[in-house]
């Protein structure tokens, strides 16, 4: 899969005002300053289509992004961050389930996850929550950058052995680094396998 275009569209924190159109599309969800946009930017090869923060909470409202002008890659705001109020992550939490409980162009999610941390309640959690509502999804370990290549082995291997104890199977998974741009290539060839197919029946 390659990227010639990509284009931002539209921020909102309403589904249904998302963009009409019926393209495919691929979205980004974890905890805050996981590093979400980061890899948006890393996979689109633009620095600064999607606002980056070292600070938690950047990301606030669905963004979407428009690539080669016939799918888009979607920057979600992240969850667990703390320092929010209990009515203001009440909110969000409303505007992301109903984002992906309503968005029939959603062929598939990516959860990201910290490669350097055990695998967290809430990542867990929210993949439960992914798989019952029936939603596809990868997982991305990210910031590979700051392990070395055996720790990055060990990490999700015993990430992938956690999932086991729960999951049938495991879902595909890949290791990125957008600093080093590692795992661009792969999540590319699988959004490029997935042939970019709405599935209808949801
Ligand atoms: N070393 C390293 N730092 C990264 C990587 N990806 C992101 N970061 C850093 O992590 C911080 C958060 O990155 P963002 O991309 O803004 O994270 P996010 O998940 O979009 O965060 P929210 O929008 O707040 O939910 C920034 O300081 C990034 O520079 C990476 O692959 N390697
Ligand atoms: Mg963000």
């Amino acid at each position: 899969m390659l990227i010639k275009t990509a284009e931002f569209v539209i921020s909102n924190s309403d589904v249904d005002k998302c963009p009409k159109d019926m393209l495919p599309e691929y979205a980004f969800i974890g905890r805050s300053n996981v590093g979400k946009s980061s890899l948006i930017n890393m996979l689109t090869n633009h620095k600064n289509l999607a606002k980056t923060s070292g600070r938690p909470g950047k990301t606030q409202l669905i963004n979407h992004f428009l690539i080669n002008k016939n799918w888009f890659l979607v920057d979600l705001p992240g969850y667990g961050y703390a320092k929010v109020s209990k009515t203001a992550k009440r909110k969000f939490q409303k505007f992301i389930t109903n984002y992906f409980e309503k968005r029939k162009q959603l062929v598939s999610a990516f959860v990201l996850v910290d490669i350097r941390h055990e695998p967290q309640k809430i990542d867990l959690e929210f993949m439960e929550y992914l798989g019952i509502s029936e939603i596809p999804f990868s997982i991305i370990f990210t910031k590979a950058d700051k392990l070395k290549p055996k720790a990055i082995e060990r990490n999700v291997e015993y990430y992938c052995q956690e999932l086991l104890k729960t999951w049938e199977e495991l879902p595909p998974h890949f290791v990125s680094s957008s600093s080093k741009a590692i795992g661009r290539d792969e999540v590319l060839q699988f959004i490029g396998n997935t042939n970019l197919q709405i599935n209808t029946m949801r």
